[in-house]
């Protein structure tokens, strides 16, 4: 990866783990790390639990200073008032959290967010001063007319809209293939750098070099501690989005230490 970028590892939960069980969770993340004196300015880590739950991280990050980072799956678009059901970016950012997920892809599908809707969530997000991270990425049919890239692309040019070149530089932008995710079906490290890197691209194209050299690029999708160091020697994967192998802590824990593990 480039040597200016501080990897992140950053743990999406999904809809998993009550609030008694998160504690457990990061407990044990913390001491498995601290027990390798893991430098976190090498590695950042980040766990991303449902909103039920971030209580109770911020308090246990915050009562043992823990180094880990926490952030949400998801915000609203509205600021604030009758919307039931919604969890506002000033909520989150009161909690602590530094890192906000907009479009997933379990929510684009399931929930039907469009480019424009992940866009006012990131802006939101940004706005309230916490780090969006922009997940894009093609389902199994676009892949098999190897139309990736230019699917990729879109998805990144309408959720990055209207951002400054500034703002870019300090976002997270997630590639995860939909085919990859929760399927135990990884892409190859050199699909990951393609995509990856065609959006560094992009951005570079649209928002200049600052922008390019500084915004963080991660790859999602059935990542594990057995296959994550090949993915992080692609140049343009800046770490990974982890979706069911950051629910358990030697998974977790290993990828977090990629450049302890053979690259396969
Ligand atoms: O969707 C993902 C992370 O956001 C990836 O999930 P898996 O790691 O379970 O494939």
């Amino acid at each position: 990866m480039g040597s200016t970028r501080t990897p992140l590892m950053a743990g999406n939960w999904k809809m998993n783990l009550n609030h008694q069980e998160a504690v457990v969770l990061v407990q044990k993340l913390a001491w498995t790390l601290s027990d390798k004196r893991h430098d976190y300015g090498k590695v950042e880590v980040v766990v991303l639990p449902p909103f039920t739950d971030i209580r109770s991280v911020q308090t246990l990050v915050d009562g043992d200073r823990l180094s880990i980072g926490y952030g949400a799956q998801d915000v609203s678009f509205h600021d604030s008032g009758a919307y039931t059901g919604e969890i506002s970016a000033g909520m989150l950012s009161k909690l602590g959290c530094s890192y906000v997920v907009v479009g997933h892809s379990e929510r684009r599908e399931y929930h039907a967010e469009t480019d424009e809707v992940v866009n006012a969530k990131a802006h939101k997000a940004l706005a309230a001063g916490m780090t969006p991270i922009v997940c894009v990425g093609e389902g199994l049919d676009v892949r098999k007319a190897g139309d990736q890239v230019s699917y990729t692309l879109a998805q990144v040019d309408g959720s990055l809209a209207g951002f400054t070149a500034e703002q870019v530089t300090g976002l997270v932008v997630a590639y995860e293939p939909v085919w990859a995710i929760g399927t135990g079906e990884v892409a190859t490290p050199d699909d990951a750098q393609e995509v990856c890197g065609a959006i560094r691209a992009r951005i570079r194209e649209v928002h200049g070099d600052a922008a390019a050299d500084g915004v963080r690029i991660l790859y999602g999708g059935s990542v594990k501690a057995a296959n994550v160091a090949g993915i992080m020697e692609k140049p343009d994967v800046d770490g990974c989005l982890v979706g069911g192998a950051s629910l358990q802590v030697d998974e977790f824990g290993g990828i977090c230490r990629f450049y302890d593990m053979p690259v396969l």
